[in-house]
């Protein structure tokens, strides 16, 4: 199938989709204990994403409490295994006290899969006794070196938390997926940087947060100059707004990760992300608005908001 994806590759040689599509979490996220109250709209969206054509960028999680879909999805659709990307984290709170390989196998085994794509830390809070950051990075590391993690990283690690693995691992991350996008341009004190500069590929999650905000945020003076200017660029290349935003994030150099409820936007997204491209000028005004509007920061609020006054400092 004719596509228009693209790939990023990664500090070990290998190539992720420079997108990913179907997020599992957020709006599809459930609690612990409604595993098994099953999302028959979560099975169907990631069904129709399967149906798209290009390789299928699928961001799972132990803590959404969506395997089930996920594995029932890739059941019930066609797709080969080599044209799936799956991305799987290890929450190290509130999973029971399971290891890393505990989380693993029951992550493979409820999916249905017999390796990941990528499995990620998903933060750096470790809430079990006696057991560190090294000692989780070190466990990713065997999984990585048995070949059933193909590629290993992190999510909301501050630069701290990525120099304590670097100084005591043998794998580089390949990856740490953070809260980003206009209006939260550093998660924590400098994370964007220091990404780029060690070859850490970073991953957006919630890139569309100026969207989700757009009707309370459009009213403030410091909002409406950037809604404006992505209106223009909207109406100029002839794609939604959305489109506009995810295709900022690619050119920062960073894979947006998206989800919705609505088949045409996971399709747009899959499909028209690099039929259109942005020049300089419009990604760094893009920066720009972005930077005058105050931080908004949707997720790890409790442990991070204490970083609002430096995240959205020009670079
Ligand atoms: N590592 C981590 O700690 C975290 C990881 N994640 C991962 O990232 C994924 C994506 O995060 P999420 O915040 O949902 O990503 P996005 O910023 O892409 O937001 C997706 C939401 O935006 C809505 N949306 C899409 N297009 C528009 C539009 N044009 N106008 C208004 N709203 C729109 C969608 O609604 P609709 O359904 O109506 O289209 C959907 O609910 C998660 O599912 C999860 O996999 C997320 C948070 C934390």
């Amino acid at each position: 199938m004719a596509t228009n994806q693209q790939f990023v590759t990664l500090n070990n040689g290998n190539k992720i989709p420079a997108v990913g599509i179907i997020g599992t979490g957020t709006a599809w996220f459930k609690k612990q204990g409604q595993e098994e109250v099953i999302s028959p709209e979560l099975i169907e969206q990631i069904k129709y994403a399967l149906s798209l054509p290009g390789v299928i960028h699928i961001d799972a999680a132990e803590c959404y409490n969506t395997y089930v879909e996920v594995g029932k999805a890739l059941e019930q659709s066609n797709r080969p295994r080599d044209q799936i990307f799956i991305t799987d984290k290890f929450s190290p709170q509130a999973n029971d006290g399971r290891t890393v390989s505990e989380s693993f196998e029951r992550g493979l085994a409820r999916m249905g899969v017999d390796y990941v794509d990528l499995y990620l830390i998903h933060c750096p809070f470790i809430s079990r006794q006696g057991y560190s950051l090294e000692d989780a990075w070190s466990e990713l590391e065997a999984l990585y070196e048995s070949g059933k993690a193909k590629n290993i990283g992190v999510s909301n690690f501050r630069v701290s938390d990525l120099q304590r693995i670097l100084k005591s691992g043998k794998v580089k991350p390949q990856v740490n997926q953070i809260e980003f996008h206009a209006f939260l341009q550093n998660q924590t004190p400098g994370i964007f940087q220091f990404c780029q500069q060690q070859q850490i590929q970073l991953e957006a999650y919630s890139p569309l947060a100026p969207l989700q905000r757009k009707s309370d945020e459009l009213k403030t003076a410091a909002g409406a100059p950037f809604y404006h200017y992505l209106e223009q660029l909207a109406s100029k290349y002839n794609k939604s707004e959305a489109l506009i935003l995810l295709r900022w994030v690619t050119k920062r150099h960073v894979i947006p990760v998206t989800t919705s409820s609505k088949p045409a936007r996971v399709k747009d997204a899959q499909e028209n992300l690099f039929t259109f491209d942005l020049t300089d000028q419009e990604v760094d005004q893009i920066t720009s608005l972005g930077l005058l509007h105050k931080p908004l920061r949707l997720y790890w609020n409790e442990v991070y908001a204490d970083y609002d006054s430096q995240a959205q400092q020009p670079l």
